[in-house]
């Protein structure tokens, strides 16, 4: 017997070897009897056949009747049985296409992806992503529970293994979604161990939006900007926030803003939220001019609008001190919006380093003060390093379109975004408008893109019509 001769005995893995040992102790291999292996086997056969009714229903149905309409009556009656099927089928599909989708072509579909890309592929992509897990040389992976397909995407609920968590999953959405050719794929929780993986089939927002309907009564704080790829409108908060955009030359900020300004479009017309504009480049926001309670082009100008802003609130403030906590938009008191284009020529690039310096007071003072009292800054910026922008984390919202390089992704979303799968840096330049943001109550990113308003639109916007 050995004995450790030691006070405190060492700790030791029991896999690992001891370097100085003089003996080796292996586990001694024995020949499983035929009659075990044969036993597993059963027994692995008649749960899948006990189970394989709950899993597919109707499959199962159809194919015992089948089977009996053949036994007992042959294979004419058998054929007659099919073929009234099919135009029962044929009928629903053009009757009802809408429940004929929902109950039968996305079920056959998401059996039809289950074998043939899931169950397939499962082991090799989930090995090489890194997320089997290894003990005591027996290797465990996650498990599918059920494959279901919607309109554009599959969602594959899973089961994880004990001891790992959904985060392991969300930092290897890249692996996952490129080790089953799917465009993205998005981690959703449903419960211990429980989690759900979607995969769009294909790019839902390939194909740019025109510019949304105009709300007839706007809600402030749900402003339908666009479309997530799920289809259902991507709706902005600007009441009780601030917004900060950001993207490369190209990428599509304007119509982030403008699609914001449009959604407002009633509230602005009947006096209840005012627009005060700040246009250094003179090209984006110029155009609906006659939109804004306010409007500068140059850094003495916009300078003096921040200030003004920043005076108005706090007016507004100290009416609303001891009386009221929460602003609700009035004729009286409009729900203001300083939308800024550029925001780093007024902080980083303006030759006055005077302009520089109070730009940056007043979009601070806003920034932590408006929220309450129905002032919002929507920003739009280029370059997101700290050297230009500084204050980009007085912005609780923040939009990330195209980015030039990966380590801006979570300087804008914040830390982890670009793991849980918010590859904003790889963006097609062929998508302007295509956006990751985060959505309250979820701390995964969502891929969005925003509705193009033309020259035409803007026209008919400040026309008084939409
Ligand atoms: N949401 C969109 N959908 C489709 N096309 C868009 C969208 N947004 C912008 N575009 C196209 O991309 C072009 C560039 O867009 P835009 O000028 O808004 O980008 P930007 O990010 O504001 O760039 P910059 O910082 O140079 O002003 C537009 O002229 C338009 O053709």
């Amino acid at each position: 017997m050995l004995r450790s001769n030691g006070s405190g005995a060492e700790q030791v893995q029991p896999t690992t070897p001891v370097p100085a040992q003089s003996f080796r102790f292996s586990t001694p291999v024995v020949d499983t009897p035929g009659i075990f292996v044969l036993g597993s086997w059963l027994v692995r056969l008649v749960r899948l056949l006990v189970l394989l009714p709950f899993r597919f229903p109707v499959a199962v149905i159809t194919a015992s009747v089948s089977v009996l309409v053949f036994n007992h009556l042959g294979w004419v009656w058998l054929a007659v049985a099919w073929t009234v099927a099919d135009l029962g089928l044929l009928v629903w599909w053009r009757r009802w296409p809408q429940t004929f989708r929902r109950y039968v072509a996305l079920r056959v579909l998401a059996a039809w992806r289950w074998l043939s890309v899931y169950q397939r592929h499962w082991q090799p992509v989930l090995v090489v992503a890194g997320l089997a897990e290894s003990y005591q040389e027996r290797r465990y992976l996650p498990r599918i529970r059920r494959v279901t397909c919607t309109d554009w995407a599959d969602r594959v609920r899973v089961r994880l293994v004990a001891g790992t968590s959904p985060a392991d999953m969300e930092q290897r959405v890249s692996e996952l979604a490129h080790g089953f050719g799917a465009p993205s794929c998005r981690v959703s929780v449903l419960g211990a161990r429980d989690v759900v993986l979607e995969f769009p089939r294909h790019d839902t927002l390939a194909d740019p939006l025109d510019a949304m309907p105009v709300p007839e009564e706007p809600d402030l704080a749900a402003l339908p900007v666009g479309a997530g790829e799920d289809g259902e409108p991507w709706l902005l908060r600007l009441h009780g926030t601030h917004v900060l955009v950001v993207g490369v030359t190209g990428a599509g900020k304007g119509s982030v803003l403008w699609s914001a300004i449009r959604a407002m479009l009633p509230a602005i017309h009947d006096g209840t939220a005012e627009v005060r504009a700040i246009d250094p480049k003179r090209m984006e926001l110029s155009y609906g001019r006659t939109l804004f309670a306010d409007y500068a082009d140059d850094g003495k100008a916009a300078v003096e609008l921040l200030e003004q802003a920043v005076a108005d609130m706090q007016e507004r403030a100290e009416r609303y001190a001891g009386i009221q906590r929460s602003h609700v938009p009035s004729t009286r008191d409009p729900f203001v919006v300083v939308v800024l284009d550029e925001v780093a020529f007024l902080t980083a690039y303006h030759p006055d380093r005077d302009v520089r310096r109070r730009a940056e007071n007043a979009i601070a003072t806003l920034t932590s003060q408006g929220r309450s009292v129905g002032f919002c800054v929507l920003a739009a910026l280029q370059d997101p390093r700290k050297e230009v922008m500084n204050l980009r984390n007085l912005f609780p919202d923040k939009v990330a379109l195209r980015l030039d390089e990966a380590g801006q992704v979570d300087m804008v979303l914040g830390e982890g975004a670009r793991d849980r799968g918010a590859l904003a840096h790889l963006i097609d330049p062929g998508l302007p408008g295509v956006a990751f943001v985060k959505l309250e109550g979820s701390p995964s990113p969502v891929r969005v893109r925003a509705a193009y308003v033309t020259d035409e639109d803007i026209d008919r916007m400040a026309g008084g019509g939409a």
